[in-house]
């Protein structure tokens, strides 16, 4: 079986079962061979249907009688393929997609009802020859973002508190697109002007990131990434260049102690094992076996031997308290920075997740705190852009620890254009063209006041 559709289908099958985007859909990619044109179509259209599953739900409820959510699931995933197709998918030809969608209604168990995939298609053909936008749209501005682009609308309303609508709906269309990859070079190895002059042999398109000295992003697709030139020699790993900001506010120096207490799969512990010259020694926290064992590969590729691993909590590790001169909380977040690299991430949080996230990071930043050594540093960073997880958490701690003060004056990055009052420094993805992040950084001082 090498029909693309077909096998797009099978993935968003499990998808909607449960399963998370990416693991099913490398489940169906694993069973056949598939040439690299089929490949990338089946990925564009699983990822795609599972996007921008709120828009085409309300499209199944405004084309058909039945509402979206009343419709047999299988036939429901089979009207989203085919929708995706003929609203996001300018190359496939309108005629191909209503054609490939009666079929797969066919042999999927609804022989008899291809008429009525085959008329709710062709009636969003004759609505959008008519208008630009065929799609009804609620008045209600947090409705209309969310089921134009494709959000729940807790997701909206929150960045509707902090951006306006304008801001909001770029943010929305940003977080629609697909996604680039940036590269950090290992300057312990290698230099950026070796790593653009070998991809540049090999054919690979890449561009450097304005006030990013180590960064540079991949241009248009480049195959298996293990296979670029380099990557076994430890010239370079894959990080977004906003995630690289991090480790510069942390600001490393040789020969210190520092503690990444959530560190895998490593991104940032062996970018502050470079910056410190692989001179020191970093601890490398987290509580997730398989992801630590990720994080000595990329350790042993990268060439670095100044990390030291140790499994647990970091909630509960009494040994590290005032052994640090820097700590770092990258903390588990809900990820509202990063949804376009993950299909299905909008769906999967919520209001009550958030929640419950706020309070383990709440948890981790009293804990790590206590590492830190006197007059040392502690950054707190997460990838999401919902205030609670943010500002929340910073203000309570501040409240409750008076000894603790944000740096404001010294945020010695390679650009603090994203520096926002009172010191922390947050991306916006759709004004930086980098994933959503927040970080702040934070000294531990004499003053109990
Ligand atoms: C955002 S990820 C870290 C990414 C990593 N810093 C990087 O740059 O590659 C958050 C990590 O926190 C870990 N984690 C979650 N709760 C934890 C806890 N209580 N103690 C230690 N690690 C925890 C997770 O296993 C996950 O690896």
């Amino acid at each position: 079986m090498t029909n693309p559709r077909q096998i797009a289908f099978n993935a968003l099958r499990d998808v909607h079962k449960g399963a998370y985007a990416d693991v099913a859909l490398d489940r169906v990619l694993q069973k056949i061979n598939l040439a690299d044109r089929d490949r990338r179509l089946v990925t564009e259209l699983v990822y795609g249907s599972v996007r921008r599953q709120r828009t085409l739900d309300a499209l199944i409820d405004q084309l058909a009688t039945k509402k979206s959510q009343q419709q047999p699931p299988d036939l429901r995933t089979i009207l989203h393929l085919g929708l995706y197709q003929l609203r996001y998918q300018e190359r496939i030809p309108a005629s191909a997609a209503v054609n490939t969608t009666v079929e797969l209604a066919k042999e999927n168990g609804f022989a008899g009802l291809t008429g009525f995939a085959n008329g709710v298609l062709r009636q969003y053909i004759r609505l959008a020859e008519k208008s630009p936008e065929p799609l009804e749209l609620p008045e209600n501005p947090v409705e209309r973002l969310g089921i134009l682009h494709s959000f729940p609308d807790w997701i909206i309303q929150v960045w509707l508190e902090q951006l306006g609508f304008v801001e909001t709906e770029k943010l929305c269309e940003w977080m629609n697109q697909t996604p680039t990859i940036d590269l950090r070079v290992n300057l312990l190895r290698s230099s950026i002007e070796q790593v653009e002059s070998a991809f540049k042999s090999a054919g690979v398109l890449v561009r450097r990131i304005p006030s990013l000295p180590q960064a540079l992003r991949l241009i248009g697709s480049t195959g298996p990434i293990q296979n670029l030139p380099g990557f076994r020699e430890g010239w370079w790993t894959v990080q977004d260049s906003s995630a690289q900001l991090v480790s510069h506010l942390l600001d490393p120096q040789p020969g210190e102690v520092v503690i990444d207490v959530c560190a895998a799969p490593g991104g940032k512990t062996t970018h502050i094992a470079e910056l410190m010259g692989d001179n020191g020694k970093v601890w490398a926290c987290d509580r997730t076996p398989s992801r630590l064992r990720k994080l000595q590969q990329n350790a042993q590729r990268l060439n670095l031997h100044s990390i030291e691993i140790c499994t647990g909590d970091s909630r509960n590790l009494p040994q590290f308290q005032n052994t640090a001169d820097r700590v770092l909380i990258d903390a588990p977040c809900s990820g509202l920075g990063t949804m376009h690299r993950h299909a299905d991430a909008r769906w999967r949080q919520t209001p009550e997740s958030v929640r419950e996230l706020s309070l383990l990071q709440t948890e981790l930043l009293a804990h790590t705190s206590t590492f830190v050594k006197q007059g040392g540093v502690l950054v707190y960073a997460t990838c999401t852009l919902h205030p609670a997880e943010n500002e929340g958490v910073i203000s309570q701690f501040l409240a409750e620890y008076p000894h603790w003060q944000i740096e404001t004056d010294s945020l010695d990055l390679p650009d603090s254009a994203y520096s926002v009052p009172p010191g922390w420094l947050k991306v916006w993805p759709h004004q930086q063209d980098m994933d959503g992040f927040f970080m702040v950084r934070l000294r531990k001082t004499n003053n109990s006041e």
